[in-house]
């Protein structure tokens, strides 16, 4: 349904969103997950059309962003990050405001409200003005106004940011209701929240993908996989590296910041279920290193976010 091919946003000589690729499949809940200042509303930004890429092609259902952007944009529901609702207006009268604005016909502006106001739960508020509501009311008056033209795709830009644990049950729940029928595309930095709402997760660093694979693939990843935590007296950083690194090809170093002054630190991963403490020990116990600590914990998708958006590394899921 949309396909992101290279994606490449510059702001003057800062590179922000850095040849991304993506494929959105008709019906798909997507989590665009990242840190903050990872490039999630630039991108989400280029695929609605409101920022032009520096590089890169959007397609959506055969159409190029580039030369269609106008049709691919009635194709859309989009709600940013700080929805631009006016204020002083009623919920009921901000949203015929809307439905007018986006060509709904008269006789059919009831009807389509009443059918919103279902959806998002507004009934209690259309006749309040914007100005009152609670944040998480604002957020679901903006879900009404991006879902106005009831739009195949609705991209949503950190949709729970800000809000109380109830009001981002609830957000979610209208998410999950909608996801059942549309495509979706949100962004968030809490990586619960994209576990919670999202069939696929892209974890986006420094304007890279990062990761990229079903909620279900990434948690399995996370299960069978294993992080040491090593600390060792007398050792040489690098030298120490090399001799973990030699273990195993699918071993991966961090030299983290010791707790104490006179030893060295590492953070192990494997992407293997096999236990290495064993094989560390023999190694270690050749040289004249002493072990200060060395323990094995079970990954969890929150400590491979971390690691993802830390590092450099990238990873790619399998085939779905
Ligand atoms: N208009 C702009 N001019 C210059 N730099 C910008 C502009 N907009 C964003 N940036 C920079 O681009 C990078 C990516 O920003 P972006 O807002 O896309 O990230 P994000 O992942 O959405 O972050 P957040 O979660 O904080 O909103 C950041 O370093 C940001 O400072």
């Amino acid at each position: 349904m949309i396909q992101v091919k290279n994606l490449t946003r510059y702001y003057n000589s800062f590179c922000a969103v850095d040849g991304i690729s993506l494929e959105i499949k008709k019906g798909e809940v997507l989590g665009l997950l990242g840190p903050n200042g990872a490039g999630k509303t630039t991108t989400l930004r280029m695929l609605t059309g409101f920022l032009k890429p520096s590089a890169g092609d959007i397609i959506v259902k055969d159409l190029l962003i580039s030369e269609d952007a106008l049709k691919i944009k009635s194709l859309m529901g989009y709600l940013p990050e700080s929805a631009p609702l006016y204020h002083n207006m009623l919920v009921f009268d901000y949203l015929c405001y809307v439905a007018k604005v986006r060509g709904i016909p008269r006789d059919k502006i009831h009807l389509r409200l009443k059918e919103l106001s279902s959806l998002c739960g507004l009934s209690g508020i259309m006749h309040k003005t914007v100005d009152e509501l609670s944040k998480g009311l604002k957020q679901r008056v903006g879900l009404a106004h991006a879902m106005m033209t009831d739009p195949e795709i609705l991209i949503l830009d950190e949709p729970t940011s800000g809000l109380d644990p109830n009001q981002i049950a609830e957000i979610r729940a209208i998410i999950r209701r909608i996801g059942k029928e549309k495509t979706i595309i949100f962004s968030t930095h809490i990586l619960s929240e994209a576990e919670a709402t999202c069939d696929r997760i892209v974890i986006i660093n420094r304007g890279k993908v990062v990761a990229d694979d079903t909620t279900q693939n990434l948690k399995s990843r996370a299960a069978g996989s294993s992080c040491i935590d090593l600390s060792l007296y007398d050792a040489d950083p690098e030298e120490a590296k090399k001799l973990i690194a030699a273990i195993s090809p699918d071993i991966r170093v961090i030299e983290k910041e010791p707790e104490e002054s006179d030893v060295v630190s590492f953070e192990i991963h494997s992407s293997s279920s096999r236990d290495i403490r064993r094989d560390l020990y023999k190694k270690i116990k050749e040289t004249n290193w002493s072990i200060a600590q060395l323990t094995r914990d079970s990954q969890t998708l929150e400590r491979i976010f971390q690691e993802l958006t830390k590092g450099e590394e990238s990873y790619r899921g399998g085939e779905r």
